[in-house]
């Protein structure tokens, strides 16, 4: 199913002539129940809607995001085992993505080691030119459910922080900024890596160090 929507008149700032449109891909992965499509679909319409289905969804949604058209792919499929494995749409998605959405619940400790697994994964399988860091937010989701939480705030913290990933908790059932703020904060890391391409990594290491050369020089001979 592919679902087109056109978001942007709910942001100001948009229309300058500066504003460039950025193509972002983002596959959402993770266990069963964790609230992939609750995630994706809240960020599209604002709205949580209870039950999602089965259905394998590729969505594209357009809006403004700090004064550029952003044009977002949404790729958001059922989990299933062969999602380690190797399937042949597994390897699509790596392709296609720029970015990923890993996504655990608060109440399920199954959930949040099947994420530790799938960092590893991604970051083994996809090939990201330049050498530079994937892209990836991890989402411990269901935090209106904290009663019932197995998983704490820290440890998802300490899995960001030692996979160099970024990290928010959030309730797509009862927050929607919180769900705002995850696709927003990947935008940024994916621009973050596209700049870190174009700019090849260590020129101004090079420059710097020349001129460190030669000061020194003219420093010698005074
Ligand atoms: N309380 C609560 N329930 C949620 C939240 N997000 C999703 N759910 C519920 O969790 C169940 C699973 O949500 P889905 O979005 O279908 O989960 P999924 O990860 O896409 O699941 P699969 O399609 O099976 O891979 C649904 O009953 C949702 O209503 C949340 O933030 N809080």
């Amino acid at each position: 199913m592919v679902l087109n929507s056109t978001n942007a008149s709910e942001f100001t700032n948009m229309t300058g002539p500066n504003a460039l449109k950025m193509d972002v891909n983002i596959v959402m992965l993770g266990t069963d129940n964790v609230g992939k499509s609750a995630l994706t679909v809240r960020f599209l319409t604002r709205r949580f809607i209870g039950e999602y289905g089965d259905i394998e969804s590729i969505y594209s949604h357009n809006v403004i995001v700090d004064g550029r058209e952003i044009a977002f792919g949404i790729w958001d499929s059922p989990y299933s085992q062969e999602r380690l494995g190797g399937s042949v749409t597994q390897e699509k998605q790596m392709q296609w993505a720029d970015g990923f959405v890993l996504v655990y619940s608060i109440c399920d400790r199954a959930s949040f080691n099947a994420v530790a697994r799938l960092i590893q994964h991604v970051k083994a399988t996809k090939d990201y030119a330049g050498g530079e860091k994937v892209p990836i937010v991890i989402v411990g989701n269901k935090r209106d459910l904290h009663h019932r939480r197995t998983v704490t705030s820290e440890e998802g913290r300490l899995l960001a922080l030692t996979t160099d990933c970024q990290f928010y908790e959030v309730s797509a059932a009862e927050n929607y900024h919180g769900v705002l703020m995850v696709f927003h904060g990947l935008v940024d890391r994916i621009r973050e890596a596209r700049s870190a391409v174009k700019k090849p990594a260590g020129i101004k290491g090079i420059v710097k160090s020349m001129s460190a050369v030669f000061t020194r020089k003219r420093t010698d001979s005074l």
